[in-house]
């Protein structure tokens, strides 16, 4: 069993079909922007940040093999083929906003005379292979606020029993994930006594990927079917949920698979602390409320059938939106790496997050 969704070295990248898990581990090589978008439009690798980093890299693949007389074609070439990448799923915003610094940056080695083309082209590639070791940094630092945000709920030394939905860790990731990374560091402080997560229908991001990590790393976990969510809250005494995000708009309001809405709901009523986990370049300062973010709507095929086998009638008509927006009033803390925020925080904090934003090595 292997945890690493993307393989980098040197030019060289291969991603895992995710797919194929658990059945099957198989990498992928990704010669450039096209199997990129491909691999991500197809879910073969998902994730926002994952997404953000393996098309960032794509990129980075593709242009480390030509050679740039002039600095004006590179800033072209990159301006166009990362607003193609954004195009491959609409709404995470990590690879827009991805897109969005690494275009500013480029503008500013274009910009410099003191630049030549191949050190414009070098320092590019350099940025774009520096997102990795940050995203893990970052999830580190997610994982550690979250599990203290937490364990402040409950007595010193109580284990607790967290929920989750969908897939945050290591597979959506560069490693060791976001809301998943919070669980991982309960775990090491040996304060889980249970890690329950949802199938998380119809692509089984939970059933197949997340089960897949928890296993992997030995945590205490259980599988339940989404439709279990209420009935476990009422019954299993839950210290707290913690999902991933896709896109979180200024207010706090938040885009993440599907059936999040509903256990935001459900923890409200049980008054169980409801978080979002999720690095600062899943915020979207650009988007006021949850009511502007795209929802993306994925083929009926991914519902009618499981593995090829078709489970639903022919000729049935099918609704498949692939997130939902969870409104900020039922979200108790948004857990980044710059520390634990409400909602309301946000924008208050928008300047401090924004500088933060820019200030880092470029991405
Ligand atoms: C670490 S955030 C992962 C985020 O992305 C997932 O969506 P998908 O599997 O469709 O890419 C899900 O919304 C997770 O919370």
């Amino acid at each position: 069993m292997t945890l690493q969704a993307i393989k980098y070295e040197n030019g060289t990248l291969e991603v895992l079909d995710q797919l194929l898990l658990p059945k099957e581990s198989k990498y992928i090589p990704i010669l450039g922007v096209e199997d990129g978008w491909k691999v991500i439009n197809k879910m073969q690798v998902r994730g926002a940040p994952a997404i953000a980093i393996v098309g960032c890299l794509s990129l980075a693949v593709e242009i480390s093999k030509e050679e740039f007389e002039k600095k004006k074609a590179l800033r072209r070439e990159v301006e166009g083929k990362l607003n193609y990448l954004i195009s491959a799923r609409p709404t995470a915003v990590n690879m827009k906003q991805a897109a969005d610094h690494l275009i500013s940056y480029i503008n500013s080695l274009d910009n410099d005379e003191s630049v030549s083309a191949q050190e414009m082209q070098a320092r590019f590639v350099a940025a774009i292979e520096a997102m990795l070791e940050k995203d893990i940094s970052d999830n580190r630092s997610i994982g550690e606020f979250g599990a203290k945000a937490i364990l402040n709920n409950v007595t010193d030394g109580e284990q607790v029993r967290v929920l989750t939905h969908c897939n945050t860790g290591s597979l959506a990731t560069a490693y060791f994930g976001t809301a998943l990374g919070v669980v991982r560091c309960l775990h090491s402080a040996s304060r889980l006594e249970n890690c329950y997560f949802t199938e998380t229908r119809p692509y089984n991001q939970g059933a197949r990927l997340t089960a897949y990590e928890l296993v992997h790393d030995k945590i205490p976990s259980t599988l339940v079917c989404d439709s279990t969510v209420a009935y476990l809250m009422k019954t299993a005494q839950i210290n707290a949920v913690v999902v991933g995000a896709d896109r979180v708009a200024a207010n706090g309001d938040t885009a993440n698979k599907i059936g999040t809405y509903q256990i935001a709901v459900v923890a409200k009523h049980h008054e169980v602390p409801f978080y979002v986990a999720a690095p600062l370049t899943s915020i979207d300062f650009n988007v006021n409320t949850g009511d502007n973010i795209v929802i993306e709507e994925r083929p009926q095929v991914e519902m009618t059938h499981i593995n090829n086998i078709r489970i639903a009638s022919p000729g049935v008509t099918c609704w498949n939106p692939a997130f939902d927006v969870t409104p900020a009033r039922l979200i108790t803390g948004i857990i980044t790496e710059k520390g634990v925020f409400r909602p309301s925080e946000l924008s208050t904090l928008q300047s401090q997050l924004q500088d933060h934003k820019n200030s880092l090595p470029q991405l």
